[in-house]
């Protein structure tokens, strides 16, 4: 007889989760879990703690009170576990300002140890719609393009958790079916999507779970 294999953890856990900055309570007694294989779309109104909640989950920030936990993996006690497993894609893209497009994918490729470095940053710039421009630095980009090579810079990390603050932000029309088709394929690829936007009709057609947040709570949407 086959011995049991054990459910895989819940996708992500927040156990009484609490945030303050200073005086200011970002997030206050936030419980919620994410059964695994699903995506969570993360609304609330300007200032209500989504940014805060996934820089947390990307262990950029610490609790101040309670649990994160992704995968199984609390995100202060087991932190570089959780990293290799989580990418952000946020405001701050993280992106070297005079290297090229290329050169930025070039360096994570490297980090990563990978086989075909160049093929690997090329094949991802075409991806996004940035091949016109991958030999320009990133100094002269525009946030939209910026926005596109955050998310090649994802895509290389090849992340079991993808935290996506604002993807559709500064994108054109196009961008935003862009990003809508790769994070489809990220999802079909078995990546869990958390993902923050005020586009709501958007998220809600990616993500099969909503978590609404005011002033730091989870609220019904
Ligand atoms: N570094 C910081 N220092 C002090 N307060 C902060 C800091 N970052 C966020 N806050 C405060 O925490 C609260 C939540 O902010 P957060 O950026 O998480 O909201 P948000 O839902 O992502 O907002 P938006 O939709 O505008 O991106 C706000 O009151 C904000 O002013």
């Amino acid at each position: 007889m086959d011995a049991p294999t054990a459910a895989p953890p819940p996708a992500l856990v927040l156990h009484d989760v609490s945030k303050r900055y200073g005086r200011r309570w970002a997030l206050a007694r936030l419980s919620y879990t994410l059964p695994p294989g699903r995506s969570l779309l993360l609304t609330g109104h300007n200032g209500s703690g989504k940014t805060t909640l996934l820089r947390l989950v990307g262990t950029a920030l610490s609790p101040t009170h309670g649990r994160v936990e992704v995968l199984g993996h609390n995100c202060v006690t087991q932190q570089e576990t959780v990293r290799r497993k989580v990418a952000l894609l946020s405001h701050a893209s993280f992106l070297y300002e005079d290297l090229t497009a290329h050169q930025n994918l070039m360096v994570l490729a490297r980090l990563l140890g990978m086989d075909s470095p160049s093929d690997v940053a090329g094949a991802l710039l075409t991806k996004v719609g940035l091949t016109k421009r991958s030999d320009s630095p990133v100094r002269q980009f525009s946030a939209g393009m910026r926005k596109r090579l955050a998310i090649a810079r994802l895509l290389m990390k090849a992340p079991a958790l993808a935290l996506l603050d604002e993807p559709f932000g500064e994108l054109d029309p196009a961008g935003i079916q862009a990003m809508e088709k790769i994070i489809g394929e990220l999802k079909d690829t078995g990546v869990t999507v958390v993902l923050a936007t005020h586009l709501i009709e958007q998220g809600m057609s990616l993500c099969e779970e909503r978590l609404h947040l005011q002033e730091g709570r989870a609220v019904a949407a």
